[in-house]
């Protein structure tokens, strides 16, 4: 009899073995060809729909990847704690995830590749053995308290804390809850196919076992926001595009101003130049009381058309909103609106790249769907461009009446990592 495994205890090359070479290897590919039915409705799909899951990023480059890139229809963020003091180790820590990175973004297995040595746990957790990349991609930064924690200099990190990179301050109405809010270090896995995303942040997890604890994590399903001219614009849980006058990758000079972190911004900071910040707001929607209000009103919340998108001052969903257009009892587009209220006129012309997701994590205790959007947003100034346009939505936005901010965090987003160096090596330089 053939053996399913080698004995080798000894490992093989890391990475370079392809999930799906290896998946073909071991014979799985004869069951889908056993499949009739199965294979039929694989095919049907590919008709109607151009497959996402064949996409695949590049890890290496100027930017990390998953900030300007398309953004995909899944996400896993997760949060971790460093549970050591050592600086070494947490150096080595972002060697192997940026390795690891690199190989699942690539459709490889993560550490030692095939044959599997048989009498060790594998390396690569396996449920992503025979599926495609799916467009992953995998964004790491770096929290405020990873430089200094309770007056702490724990890696010898404190003076190259960025200005920008303070904890998020207490907004107005905010109901935080600790335990899905803040932490070290924030991996975002963003892929076509939820199992990729999931498989991208366990794997990330057990080669941290013993350095990093997981702090919480979030799973979103649907993105609500484009980050590319090419894509359709999706709709959030309350039935209304998002995404519309979205920063897009199109957009370089935008993106130059409102995203990525330029080299005088902070002469503390350097090693941060061509990154970025990113802000997660963990956004629950009182979806049963919106699913009870008129059409009318919902529409006045937002101050667009829920069907096409467009500006309530009229045109289609490209069009410029005019906040002066008087309706009946005042502005077309009322004061209160989320669009005038987070319109670059009425906030010193900031303008951010938003990423976020829908989320549903089951049901509360009174029945009521525990649900909402994951707010993602990557800028490059938080403090003085994301924090005061957030405090005005949080105190004047009408839509408030039907959200609760109940997760919160800031993270500085190195820059891309080149061939032979490992994500974040310019702050430890
Ligand atoms: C602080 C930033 C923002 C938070 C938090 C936020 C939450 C949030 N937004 C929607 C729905 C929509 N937002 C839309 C536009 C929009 N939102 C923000 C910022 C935040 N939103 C900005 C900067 C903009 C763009 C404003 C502009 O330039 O016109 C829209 C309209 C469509 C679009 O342009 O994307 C919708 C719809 C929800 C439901 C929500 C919290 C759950
Ligand atoms: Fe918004």
């Amino acid at each position: 009899m053939t053996p399913k495994r080698d004995d080798d205890r000894t490992g093989r090359a890391q990475g370079g073995v392809s999930r799906r070479g290896l998946f073909g290897a071991v014979g799985v590919t004869a069951i889908a060809g056993a499949s009739g039915v199965a294979g039929w409705g694989v095919a049907h799909a590919q008709e109607d729909k151009p497959s996402t899951t064949a996409l695949r990023y590049p890890f290496h480059g100027e930017h990390q990847a998953g900030i300007v890139t398309p953004a995909q229809d899944r996400l896993h963020f997760a949060a971790f704690d460093v549970t050591t003091d050592s600086r070494d180790a947490l150096v080595e820590l972002l060697r192997a995830w940026t390795d690891a990175a690199a190989a699942m973004t690539a459709g490889e297995l993560v550490g030692a590749g095939s044959p599997l040595p048989y009498d060790a746990p594998p390396d690569d957790t396996g449920e992503a053995l025979g599926l495609d990349t799916a467009g992953l991609t995998i964004t790491i930064g770096f929290g405020p308290s990873l430089f200094e924690k309770d007056g702490v200099d724990r890696f010898g990190l404190r003076d190259r804390q960025p200005r920008e990179l303070r904890r998020l301050p207490h907004f107005p109405a905010d109901n935080l809850d600790e335990a899905r809010s803040d932490g070290d270090l924030c991996v975002q896995a963003c892929a076509n196919d939820p199992q990729v995303a999931v498989h991208a942040i366990r794997n990330l997890a057990r080669i941290g076992f013993g350095t990093v604890a997981m702090r919480w994590a979030q799973l979103g399903f649907g993105r609500t926001s484009s980050t590319s001219t090419a894509q359709a614009t999706p709709r959030n849980l309350f039935g209304f595009k998002d995404g519309t006058s979205n920063l897009k990758a199109e957009e370089p000079e935008d993106l130059a101003d409102f995203v990525w972190v330029q080299e005088a911004d902070d002469p503390a900071a350097s090693w941060l130049t061509g990154g970025s910040y990113l802000v997660a707001r963990r956004i629950s929607m009182r979806i049963e009381t919106w699913d009870r209000t008129s059409l009318r009103e919902q529409e006045t919340l937002i101050g667009r058309d829920r069907v096409d998108g467009a500006p309530l001052s009229g045109g289609t969903e490209f069009s410029e909103p005019d906040f002066a257009l008087a309706g009946r009892d005042g502005p077309i587009i009322p004061m209160d609106s989320h669009v005038r209220l987070a319109h670059p006129t009425h906030n010193n012309g900031t303008k951010m790249l938003r990423r976020g997701y829908n989320f549903t994590d089951g049901a509360d205790a009174l029945g009521r769907l525990d649900a909402g959007l994951f707010f993602i947003a990557f800028v490059r100034e938080p403090q003085s461009r994301y924090v005061p346009l957030q405090t005005t939505l949080s105190r004047d936005d009408a839509l408030m009446e039907y959200l609760e901010h109940t997760g919160s965090g800031l993270w500085a987003i190195p820059p891309g990592a080149t061939e032979g160096t490992y994500l974040g090596q310019s702050l430890f330089a």
